[in-house]
């Protein structure tokens, strides 16, 4: 007997933030293309984009952000952006000690936000420019530091220098959306059981 595994396709949404400069377009740019092209203009946009990934069809719908220059500031995240997003990828540059602190901002303001999960929303969070080691204001250890005290995934990567360190953050990221999907259709379940539990039983008090 052969079990048919379920075929249903799987979508999620990915939100990019993070300071000016920090390489989010070439971070989007190198996922869907494998290509790091140098200069990506001021534009933003979400893409949609299929990868087969064992054996299931995941379609990635990414929302490559611009930082915004108006008075909100540079960590400001708008509440549709976070009603849109599944989880959210916090890129900052390992050259640039501001960029880390809109990240640290940008990771507050999600946490204290509502989430569409029972538990805190999946946030992976990337130091990028690895290969400009020489010009490096943000220690690894500091990186690491601010994931293990807000509960996200954390890498250093160079969207210039390989493919497979950009490749790794979005399925990392895309395992914690299942994970807190699943978790949600845990507590769906638990609170159905409940609920009709509490009917059977409410029902038999009041006879
Ligand atoms: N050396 C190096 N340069 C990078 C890397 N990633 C991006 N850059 C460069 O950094 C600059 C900014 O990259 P973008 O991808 O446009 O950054 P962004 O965060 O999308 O910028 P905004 O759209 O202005 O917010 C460009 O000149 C890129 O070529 C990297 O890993 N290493």
């Amino acid at each position: 007997m052969t079990v048919q595994r379920s075929q249903q396709k799987v979508e999620a949404n990915f939100l990019l933030l993070g300071a000016e400069s920090v390489g989010k377009s070439a971070l989007t740019v190198r996922f869907l293309t494998r290509r790091f092209i140098g200069e990506y203009g001021d534009i933003e946009s979400i893409y949609s984009h299929t990868d087969r990934i064992d054996g299931r069809d995941i379609c990635f719908n990414i929302w490559d952000s611009l930082c915004p220059q108006n008075d909100e500031g540079a960590g400001h995240i708008s509440d549709r952006q976070l009603q849109w997003a599944d989880g959210f990828i916090l890129v900052y540059s390992i050259c640039d000690r501001a960029s880390f602190n809109v990240v640290r901002q940008q990771v507050k303001r999600i946490r204290q936000a509502k989430s569409k999960f029972p538990g805190a929303p999946p946030i992976v969070i990337v130091g990028n420019k690895r290969d400009l080691q020489h010009r490096r204001t943000v220690s690894s250890e500091e990186g690491r530091l601010l994931t293990l005290s807000t509960n996200c995934g954390f890498f250093e990567i160079s969207a210039a220098e390989t493919y497979h360190g950009v490749q790794l953050v979005f399925h990392e990221l895309l395992d914690l959306i299942r994970e807190a999907r699943a978790l949600k259709k845990g507590a769906a379940g638990i609170k159905g059981i409940v609920r009709s539990m509490s009917a059977v039983f409410g029902r038999k008090r009041t006879e």
